[in-house]
């Protein structure tokens, strides 16, 4: 038999085509991986409970594998990291968010409770497997109730790809992850925010540097008239600092980042300028600043020169901004190497601008741009939301809203509950766009009453929203406090701050040439701050002030968009509430 023109080619062309281009391919492949230099990074956590001495008195904290801080990630961009975390605490359940990570891809690993997953119970072990796709200065910390506050934190440094440079050269690096902490543990905390009559958590006890502070003497005592005494560390304790050993003329990279439940922080070097280059795990126009402010949620990375009198040694301290300071300086030492790091600086330690000077942390925050280069801003919005930020009561109790609407989360994790159109998980309705015009941000509320809710922002894949971030007076006269705003699943771009309530006028005011890429950006009392981002992330991710009591005060909303896309969420994502049920039934 003769063959059809059709037969006899269609299947040898097929052949021909296929066959080169898939040897090619396996010749290549591995070629490829050894190019790219991608890795996997197992670890393996327990979280539990355990005595610890953060600042020199002893406590509780939430440690990792026996750490405090929890251990350092350290990767490289396009590695994928694998964590297996097992609940070792006796009776509450457990999540980790890595903050900054966008999670492409994997909404399911984002580590928030009730929303990307269910709490891991005690006991029960979680996969966490995610890509680490860009460079920067990262964090994790735990997103269930207050356990951040409790001490679960630690950091995550990505480092630029084999083979790639970063746009900026530095002799060595030093990482330093801030936190604040509380002597009275966050169940009582806890108990305080929800009691009525409200009691508030107060300021905190001491500031931690890498988890290090102290409370019961002073590292700079012999500066000032402080009550406390002389701290005579010999450098084991628990509290001790960790030292920043320098070599004279070299340039280092601090990574800075701010995992605080509360403060607002104000980093600075007696003597040395800083060079700021990233924020967030994005890179900046390079600019100098003396003094360096930190919010809640932010990173950033500045260089330093040891450029100063190298028979010196030098203070960095942080300080509070925003709020009456009722917080020691928290302390380390520059050394320059040789001499000895328990040589005393000659020079008190570099005194934190006034708390409530707020120009100069608008100027700080006002001088951030993007490196150029960098990704712009799509032009125009699909779709813009003003979110009005208030304290309010409900029932008495002392809570936050965002248009008058106080986030209480549902039970069952949003991500499979969307995915699986189970409607009866949270309020169907879609929580609202804006405030009443005639809504006064400069005076406390007319009427303070308020209700909570659990309904989502859904946005279209791939279109453009404009948040616009509203402040207002709080329930006290005369009240408006700094609230650093971190979205989850994305950057967004930060296009402009202003003062009193936003309008239209404010647009020109705008900046769409060269605004940073951030995931948290800070609003200043009785003002706002305008941001844009792409929805381009298939999952539900949470928007929250990052000072954790706020957030659980009720002081967040939740985003999501391409849901339907999301391909198969680990079961071990969806083992509570509705979710657990549909496993069932769709199992059976
Ligand atoms: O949420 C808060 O509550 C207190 C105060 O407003 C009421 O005691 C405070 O300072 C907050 O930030």
């Amino acid at each position: 038999m003769v063959p059809t023109e059709g037969s006899m080619i269609r299947p040898i062309s097929r052949g021909l085509t296929l066959r080169p281009a898939f040897i090619i391919w396996c010749i290549l492949l591995p070629f490829i991986r050894l190019s790219s230099g991608a890795k996997t990074r197992h670890f393996k956590w327990e979280v539990e409970y355990m005595y610890w001495s953060p600042d020199c008195i002893e406590n509780v904290v939430m440690g990792i594998n026996g750490q405090f801080p929890g251990p350092t990630i350290r990767a490289k961009a396009g590695d994928t990291v694998v964590v297996e975390l097992t609940n070792k605490l006796p009776t509450e359940g457990v999540v980790i968010h890595w903050h900054g990570i966008r999670q492409l891809g994997t909404p399911w690993a984002d580590g928030t409770a009730f929303i990307s997953q269910c709490a891991i119970n005690s006991g029960e072990t979680f996969h966490y497997r995610f890509k680490v796709d860009r460079a920067g200065t990262y964090f994790y910390h735990g997103h269930l109730g207050m356990q951040r506050s409790a001490g679960l934190y630690g950091s995550l440094i990505v480092d630029v790809a084999e083979g790639e440079k970063e746009p900026f050269h530095y002799d060595g690096e030093f990482n330093l992850l801030l936190s604040d902490w509380w002597h009275k543990s966050v169940h009582e905390q806890e108990v305080g925010l929800s009691s009525n009559p409200f009691r508030w958590i107060g300021e905190p006890q001491s500031f931690l540097i890498n988890g290090r502070g102290q409370y019961n003497c002073s590292l700079a005592a012999q500066y000032s008239n402080t009550t406390s005494s002389q701290c005579t560390l010999r450098g084991n304790e628990q509290c001790a600092p960790q030292i920043l050993h320098v070599s004279s003329n070299k340039t280092y990279r601090l990574r800075v980042a701010s995992s605080t439940a509360l403060a607002s922080l104000n980093l600075a070097i007696g003597n040395h300028k800083m060079v700021v280059v990233e924020a967030d795990g994005n890179y900046l126009q390079p600019f100098a600043v003396n003094d360096l402010d930190i919010y809640s949620g932010e990173s950033y990375s500045v260089l330093i020169t040891a450029d100063q009198d190298p028979s010196k040694n030098y203070w960095l301290s942080i300080g509070v901004r925003g709020r009456l300071p009722a917080t020691p300086l928290g302390l380390t030492i520059l050394n320059y190497q040789p001499i000895s790091a328990s040589k005393f600086p000659t020079s008190p330690p570099p005194v934190t601008p006034r708390w409530d000077d707020y120009d100069h942390s608008k100027t700080f925050s006002k001088s951030i741009f993007a490196l150029m280069g960098s990704p712009k801003p799509p032009t125009s919005y699909d779709r813009r939301i003003t979110l009005l930020n208030t304290q309010n009561k409900i029932d008495g109790f002392t809570k936050w809203a965002i248009n008058n609407v106080s986030l209480a989360l549902p039970p069952t994790p949003y991500l499979g509950s969307i995915k699986y159109g189970l409607r009866n998980a949270f309020d169907q309705k879609s929580p609202p766009e804006n405030f009443p015009d005639n809504y006064d941000v400069m005076r406390p509320p007319i009427n303070p009453n308020s209700t909570t809710g659990n309904g989502v922002y859904m946005f279209g894949l791939n279109t453009t929203v404009d948040v616009i971030l509203q402040n207002a007076n709080a329930l006290k006269d005369n009240v408006s406090e700094i609230h650093p705003w971190h979205l989850h699943g994305h950057d967004f771009w930060v296009l402009g701050y202003g003062e009193g309530k936003f309008s239209t006028k404010d647009e020109k005011k705008l900046n769409f040439k060269n605004p940073p890429l951030r995931n948290t950006a800070v609003i200043f009392p009785y003002g706002w701050t305008a941001l844009r981002y792409v929805a381009d992330n298939p999952g539900v991710w949470a928007f929250h002030c990052h000072i954790e009591p706020h957030l659980h005060m009720g002081m967040g909303v939740v985003f999501a968009e391409g849901v339907h896309l999301v391909k198969s969420i680990p079961n071990e994502a969806l083992t509570c509430g509705l979710t657990a049920k549909f496993l069932d039934k769709n199992r059976g």
